[in-house]
């Protein structure tokens, strides 16, 4: 660690993997009510237990990137932190809200207050009071590390996770406007839901992708730099129209069925792009990082980001497809694969590099931690295609058929029991990572000679 402000990081993975066990629990819980429908019924509905799941993700997946942030900027700017007392400030103001969250809708609070109730959008569901804290945690966050990079060494690197972090900021204050017409709404819900997973989050994802290639295969910076412009361009060229493909059947005009078809067909280049970086990056690389894992985690995180985002994505993107796979559970496939391998890869590929830093220690619990990399992710890859299965037959039966919703999910049953089985994998997987990550081996301590006492 070459910077003692990079320690703000320590806790921010902490909090951030706290929040990941709860996130892959609660998918647990509801995989499980999905095929044992009375399963909680009473203290925790299905709608409740899937706000928690998808909203745990994005928590902590948010902590996780703003924890990356303090721990790369400092390298990048070659100086502390502007505040480090701003920074656990800023930490405790998203652990009170995310709280103010779970304990709001376990227990059914303020129902219909403007201020305090819950709002129940999809995955922008926290009452406003929780918004306004995520704003203000925000607006402390992008004030502490612009500071701190306008104040040092500006590279590429920080530059892009800068400009990846302000249009997150920003596109969150969508969040804020909720139309009473439900088109209107929608339309704005993907500005923050699409703009971000298919936009500013691919700045941020290919930022943190290119320290990681920097530090593990020691290739030059100008290097990493080039490829960073060509990610760059080509997620902005295809993601903001690409919100298109959100806009298909929600009453938008007819021509949005073209350019979101089209546009978001390009998207798949941004994430071939950094798959194809991450590769040649290693390939170029002279280094040989003691930190294999950290590697493992970077490029299971391009690949696996370019199936579940890009090969995932297209599958249902073109709007001829997207007629009859709209909604179905296709989708929850797409979903799954293109968070974990995009976010959840990332974040866990940072936090195994900048632990052992963090910790002052050498890479330790290697093999666990790869252990905990393939579990989760064959775990993952298997529900993807379990998911993709139930999809084409419930798009067929329903949408081609016509038969009813429930009629459907009674004939692909079997597929939910086979998600909780690959679920189990993921929840074993995600357990043995942590311990992995947060509980170093001992150092082994070689016994001295025995002296014997004259007294004994
Ligand atoms: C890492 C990047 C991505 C993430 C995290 C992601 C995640 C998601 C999620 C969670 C949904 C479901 C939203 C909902 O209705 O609640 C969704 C929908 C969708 N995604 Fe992605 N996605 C990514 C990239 C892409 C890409 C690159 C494409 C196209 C090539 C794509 C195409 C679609 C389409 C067409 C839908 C709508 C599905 C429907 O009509 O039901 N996604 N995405
Ligand atoms: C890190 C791993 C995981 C990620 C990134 C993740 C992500 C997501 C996302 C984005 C959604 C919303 C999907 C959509 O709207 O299409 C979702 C829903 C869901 N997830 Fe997960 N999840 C993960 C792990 C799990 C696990 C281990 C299970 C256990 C079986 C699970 C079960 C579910 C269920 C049942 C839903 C609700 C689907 C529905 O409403 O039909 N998830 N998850
Ligand atoms: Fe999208």
């Amino acid at each position: 660690m070459k910077y003692q402000s990079q320690k703000i990081a320590l806790a921010y993975i902490h909090v951030a993997l706290a929040l990941f066990a709860v996130q892959v629990t609660m998918g647990l819980v509801i995989g499980f009510i999905y095929v044992q429908p009375n399963f909680l019924s009473e203290i925790l509905p299905f709608s409740i237990g899937r706000m928690l799941h998808t909203n745990s993700l994005i928590v902590w997946l948010l902590t996780g990137f703003f924890g990356a942030a303090y721990f790369l900027i400092p390298e990048e700017a070659e100086r502390e932190i502007h505040s480090v007392r701003a920074a656990y400030i800023q930490l405790a103001i998203l652990v009170i809200g995310t709280a103010g969250v779970v304990v709001t809708y376990l227990f059914n609070l303020f129902e219909g207050n403007f201020l305090l109730g819950r709002e129940g959008r999809e995955f922008l569901e926290q009452p406003r009071w929780v918004k306004l804290g995520i704003v203000v945690a925000a607006l402390i966050f992008l004030w502490n590390v612009t500071m701190t990079v306008a104040k040092g060494r500006k590279t590429v690197i920080s530059s892009i996770l800068l400009l990846g972090l302000w249009g997150l900021a920003l596109l969150f204050l969508f969040a804020f406007y909720n139309p009473v017409n439900l088109a209107l709404d929608k339309q704005y819900w993907w500005n923050v839901v699409h703009l971000w997973v298919e936009g500013v989050w691919e700045l941020i994802m290919a930022s943190i992708l290119g320290f990681l290639m920097l530090k593990l295969t020691g290739v030059d910076r100008e290097v990493v730099e080039k490829w960073l412009y060509v990610i760059v361009a080509t997620a902005l060229f295809s993601g903001i129209l690409g919100t298109g493909h959100h806009y298909f059947w929600i009453g938008m005009p007819a021509y949005w069925q073209w350019i979101g078809s089209i546009f978001s067909a390009f998207e798949v280049v941004p994430f071939f792009a950094m798959m194809a970086f991450a590769f040649v990056m290693v390939w170029k690389g002279r280094r040989d990082h003691p930190n294999k894992a950290a590697l493992l985690w970077s490029l299971g995180c391009a690949v696996l980001a370019f199936f579940g985002a890009g090969v995932w994505g297209f599958m249902h993107t073109l709007h001829g497809v997207n007629y009859y796979t709209h909604g179905t559970q296709v989708t929850a496939a797409h979903g799954h694969l293109a968070f974990y391998g995009a976010y959840v890869c990332l974040n866990l590929a940072l936090f195994t590099y900048a632990l052992p830093i963090l910790r002052k220690r050498d890479p330790y619990n290697q093999v666990l931690n790869m252990a905990g990399f393939w579990l989760m992710s064959s775990g993952m890859v298997f529900m993807t295609f379990v998911l993709t299965f139930a999809g084409t037959i419930q798009t067929h039966l329903q949408r081609v058929m016509g038969q009813y919703y429930m009629e459907v999910q009674d004939q692909i049953a079997l597929f939910y029991w086979m998600r909780l089985g690959a679920g189990v994998a993921v929840v074993l997987g995600a357990l043995l990572l942590i311990y992995a990550l947060l509980v170093p081996r001992r150092e082994v301590i070689e016994p001295g000679p025995v002296v014997k006492h004259a007294a004994e």
